[in-house]
């Protein structure tokens, strides 16, 4: 909604909004109440919204960092307030100098979620100071790496957990791209799951169980997306639940050769993480990767292929799993690549059931040229080339030649056009093999650039000629596969 001039405060202030309200400090207390609610806030928790623009923020804490959340809060809002901000992703910039408390304190401010567009950022209205409803979420990194369960001395470790936010999954959830709007349609469900969990609805009327199953082929993102579902909303409900930990169950190391041990190792784990799920400000998310592989054992179990320790493991994981239902402070995150191999009983018990496919076009073509400006960003080719901005990705997608807009030079409606091109040549590859493709290209490049002899020293590459060499790459990518597969 936009505001208009007569809702303007009379004395300009930025809104600053953070974490979850607690339910003395909800809605009703606020300045202008409004005949309806208008959508869950940040946290989940229903708000009275003013006519503002929301903006999400994050602001990420320097490692070294010890200053006063409170205080980084405010002297962060009030530098924003003195900027011209947009509706879109990206880092919030500060000139050296400019304000010593924030740089000496603050990582980066980056704007997050904001809807998506097809619009320039030259096209789009700057947002004044006093149209904005300003979330700021602030947040330290953990530094210290997932820690592997030490419960299998004999074997692999049945779970690996990590203290979130963690540097690991750091901008995990910017680098996935869908064009369908999966990644905020988790984000809500997750978050209205956990304000019914802890807002105490009676699951008896209302039934939710905080489980989502992730169905796809291989290397579509899944398992990064669950990783940055659970980063983000530790940093979203960090008011709430100061602590967040996430568990990444290694379902082969519990239903591999030691099925004898199995029992135990699922006893174990379990054991470690209801002692997490206890404390009542830490969220834990449990992450089982190719749940298909637990039911298929007990499948196997049944017809009489796998041993009966199988399937009394797998039983016991199933129970304990519907367990942590009575905790309010817990979510379960599944993946598979077969869905049709999952136990019924299981699907059943996810409350969120989402196909993630192959990248399509628009999405390929966005993965391409985010590919593309990292190397520009590190040096590995020249900056010669203004790149499109990566969500003009979908208008460039629908052109027919790569023309997006009426102001592109010679050197850019070129390069659009061979993206374009690039990325239809890619067709039914995974997010991941097209995040492969810049380091194929490079030693394509590479490998033409020695043919050339001697004579010729090594040079950066141009924009265009990288894009290029990574037609040479699918192309390589594709005969591989042909070799492989026939
Ligand atoms: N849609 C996407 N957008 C951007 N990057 C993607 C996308 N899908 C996959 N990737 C890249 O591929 C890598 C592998 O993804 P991930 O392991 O999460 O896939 P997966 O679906 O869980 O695979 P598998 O089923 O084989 O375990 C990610 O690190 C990410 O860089």
């Amino acid at each position: 909604m936009s505001p208009s001039v007569q809702q303007m405060d009379i004395q300009p202030q930025l809104h600053v909004q953070t974490g979850v309200q607690t339910p003395e400090a909800t809605p009703k207390a606020a300045a202008k109440p409004r005949e309806y609610p208008v959508q869950p806030g940040p946290s989940g928790s229903w708000q009275w919204q003013e006519d503002r623009v929301p903006l999400e923020i994050e602001v990420c804490l320097d490692p070294s960092s010890t200053a006063d959340i409170g205080e980084i809060r405010a002297a962060v809002a009030a530098h924003l307030s003195s900027k011209t901000l947009f509706q879109q992703d990206g880092p919030v910039t500060l000139e050296e100098g400019e304000n010593t408390f924030i740089e000496s304190n603050v990582e980066s401010i980056t704007i997050v979620d904001t809807p998506a567009t097809s619009q320039p950022q030259a096209f789009r209205a700057p947002l004044l100071f006093w149209q904005i409803d300003l979330r700021l979420h602030v947040f330290q990194l953990n530094e210290e790496g997932g820690a592997e369960a030490d419960d299998n001395p004999d074997d692999i470790s049945s779970y690996k957990e990590w203290e979130l936010p963690s540097r690991d999954f750091h901008q995990v959830w910017e680098s996935l791209v869908y064009d369908t709007d999966i990644k905020q349609r988790l984000l809500r469900y997750a978050q209205s799951a956990l304000l019914f969990s802890d807002r105490g609805v009676n699951t008896a009327l209302i039934s939710w169980n905080r489980v989502v199953l992730l169905q796809g082929p291989p290397g579509t993102g899944k398992t990064s997306l669950c990783k940055a579902l659970a980063q983000k909303l530790a940093i979203r409900l960090i008011d709430r639940y100061p602590h967040s930990v996430f568990v990444e169950v290694n379902a082969h190391s519990l239903f591999s050769k030691w099925f004898s041990e199995s029992g135990k190792l699922v006893s174990r784990l379990f054991a470690r993480i209801i002692e997490m799920v206890e404390e009542e400000d830490c969220l834990v998310f449990v992450l089982i990767d190719e749940i298909e592989s637990l039911t298929s054992a007990r499948k196997a179990a049944v017809s009489g292929s796998e041993p009966a320790d199988a399937i009394r493991a797998v039983n016991a994981l199933l129970t304990q799993l519907d367990g942590l239902k009575r905790y309010p402070n817990v979510i379960v995150l599944t993946t598979s690549n077969i869905c049709e191999a999952i136990d019924l009983a299981f699907v059943d018990r996810a409350d969120i059931k989402a196909h993630i496919g192959n990248p399509s076009l628009r999405a390929r073509l966005h993965i391409i040229i985010s590919c593309i400006g990292e190397l520009q960003r590190a040096g590995i080719i020249l900056e010669d080339v203004e790149l499109p901005e990566p969500h003009l990705a979908a208008a460039l997608a629908d052109s027919v030649d790569g023309h997006v807009g009426t102001d592109m030079d010679e050197a850019q409606t070129k390069a659009a056009a061979a993206l374009l091109q690039v990325a239809q040549e890619c067709d039914g590859f995974s997010g991941r093999t097209l995040r492969k493709l810049p380091f194929l290209a490079h030693a394509c490049l590479q490998e033409a650039h020695a043919q050339m002899g001697p004579r010729y020293p090594p040079a950066l590459p141009g924009t265009l000629a990288m894009i290029t060499a990574f037609g040479a790459a699918v192309n390589a990518e594709k005969g591989d596969r042909s070799a492989l597969y026939g």
